[in-house]
C-alpha cells in the first residue's frame, strides 16, 4: 500500500454531498441514530471505580466548544463528520477498500495492548506481547472474522487509512464534514491532521488504558464502545511503562484484575465514560488516559479516529497544567535513558537522584 495518505484537507466546495456519495451504491441508505437523552452507563465490564458520565451534546452547542477548548472530553452528536462513511459493512469494504495490505492484531486474551515495534526490537527478547501482526489484504481479513470460533485469537484491524484506497472509499473520505473539523483544528490552534486509524474488530475486543500524544476525534460507525477516559492529573495513578519500554504510553495496570497493593493509587481514580453509538463523536483530549471495550452484542465495532499534533506552545504559564508536567517528564526521561545508553542503568540512575533527596 503506497504510505502516502489521503489528502486531508479536500477542496471542500468540490466534494459530493454525502447523499450524492451514498445514493451510488446498493446499500440501504445510512440512517441517523435514534436520538438518546442519557447514555446507557452499566453496559459493559463491571469497574472497580466510580464514574461520571461525559456530556453529549449537539456538535453546534457553544458549551461543546468551550469543553473542546479547556481540553475536555465531550461527544459531540449530529455533527455529520462520518456519515458518508455509515454504509462501510464489511461487504461493502471488502469490494471498495483496494489490494493494499491491512495491519490485524490477533490476541491471546480479549485485551490489545499495543506495543512499539522499534522499541520491542532495542528491548530484546524478554518481552512477551501475547499481541501479533500480520498484515492481510482486506477479504482475508473479513474471511477471518467472519469464520471465527470460540478459541481462536480475537481480531482487530486497525489500519491508517492510505491513498492506495478505492475511488469510493476517497469519495467517502472527501465527504466527511471537513468544514467543521477543519475550523475545530483552527479555533483550537491544532497542529496538522497526522492520520486517521481505521478500527474494525470484535465486540468484547478491548484496548486497555493508555493515552495518546495527540488530539482526537473519535466517530463511531458501527457497533458500540465503551470509552472511558481519566484526566492527565491521574498520570501517576495508572503507572506507566518506562518510555523506552515497548509498552511506552501504556498503564501497567489491569482494570479487569486490578493490583492495589503494587499500584496504590489505582484505588483512587474516577473515570469519564461514555458510550458511544454510530453517528457519534468523541473527544479524547491530548494526554488523557482512555480504555475502551466493544460491547457485547452491538455487532462488529467500526471506528475511525482523526488524530491531531498539538498546536505550538505558546506563552507558558504557571502553575503548568497536568499534561505540560507528563510531556515534561517524558523529555527528561528520554534525555537521561539516551544519555545511559543502556536502559537497565535508568531505574538505579533515577534512584540515587531521588531516593533519600527528594523522597
Ligand atoms: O477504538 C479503540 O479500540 C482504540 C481507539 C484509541 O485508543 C484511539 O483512537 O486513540
Ligand atoms: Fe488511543
Amino acid at each position: 500500500m503506497a504510505d502516502k495518505k489521503v489528502n486531508p484537507k479536500p477542496k471542500v466546495n468540490e466534494n459530493p454531498t454525502p447523499m450524492s456519495a451514498k445514493s451510488e451504491r446498493n446499500e440501504p441508505a445510512a440512517s441517523q441514530p435514534p436520538k438518546r437523552i442519557e447514555p446507557a452507563l452499566t453496559a459493559g465490564r463491571k469497574r472497580f471505580f466510580p464514574t461520571e458520565a461525559i456530556p453529549r451534546l449537539h456538535y453546534n452547542d457553544p458549551k461543546a466548544n468551550e469543553l473542546i477548548s479547556q481540553e475536555r472530553p465531550v461527544v459531540l452528536t449530529e455533527s455529520n463528520l462520518v456519515t458518508t462513511a455509515m454504509g462501510w459493512s464489511l461487504d461493502f469494504l471488502k469490494i471498495n477498500l483496494g489490494e493494499g495490505y491491512f495491519s490485524v492484531y490477533f490476541s491471546d486474551t480479549d485485551k490489545f495492548r499495543y506495543f512499539d515495534e522499534k522499541k520491542r526490537k532495542d528491548f530484546g527478547d524478554d518481552f512477551l506481547v501475547g499481541l501479533e501482526r500480520k498484515d492481510m489484504k482486506f477479504p482475508e481479513f473479513v474471511e477471518l472474522i467472519r469464520n471465527w470460533k470460540e478459541g481462536d485469537k480475537r481480531i482487530y484491524l486497525q489500519q491508517a487509512l492510505t491513498d492506495g484506497v478505492g475511488k469510493r472509499i476517497v469519495i467517502d473520505f472527501l465527504g466527511f464534514n471537513w468544514n467543521w473539523i477543519n475550523d475545530q483544528q483552527k479555533r483550537n490552534n491544532w497542529g496538522q491532521l497526522t492520520s486517521n486509524l481505521l478500527f474494525i474488530g470484535q465486540e468484547g475486543n478491548i484496548t486497555p488504558v493508555h493515552y495518546d500524544e495527540q488530539q482526537n476525534f473519535f466517530a463511531q460507525i458501527s457497533g458500540k464502545k465503551k470509552c472511558t477516559l481519566f484526566p492527565p492529573e491521574n498520570f501517576d495513578s495508572f503507572y506507566p511503562y518506562p518510555v523506552h519500554h515497548p509498552h511506552d504510553r501504556q498503564s501497567q495496570v489491569d482494570l479487569d484484575n486490578p493490583d492495589f497493593e503494587k499500584f496504590p493509587k489505582l484505588s483512587s481514580i474516577k473515570g469519564h465514560e461514555a458510550i458511544v453509538e454510530p453517528g457519534d463523536v468523541l473527544y479524547i483530549p491530548m494526554y488523557w488516559w482512555h480504555e475502551i471495550e466493544s460491547l457485547a452484542d452491538s455487532g462488529i465495532a467500526t471506528s475511525i479516529n482523526f488524530w491531531y499534533k498539538a498546536g505550538p506552545t505558546g506563552k507558558i504559564e504557571y502553575p503548568l497544567k497536568a499534561h505540560q508536567k507528563v510531556a515534561m517528564m517524558r523529555n527528561i526521561e528520554k534525555m537521561i535513558t539516551e544519555a545511559l545508553n543502556n536502559y537497565e542503568e535508568v531505574t538505579p540512575f533515577m534512584q540515587s537522584m531521588v531516593l533519600g533527596r527528594y523522597s
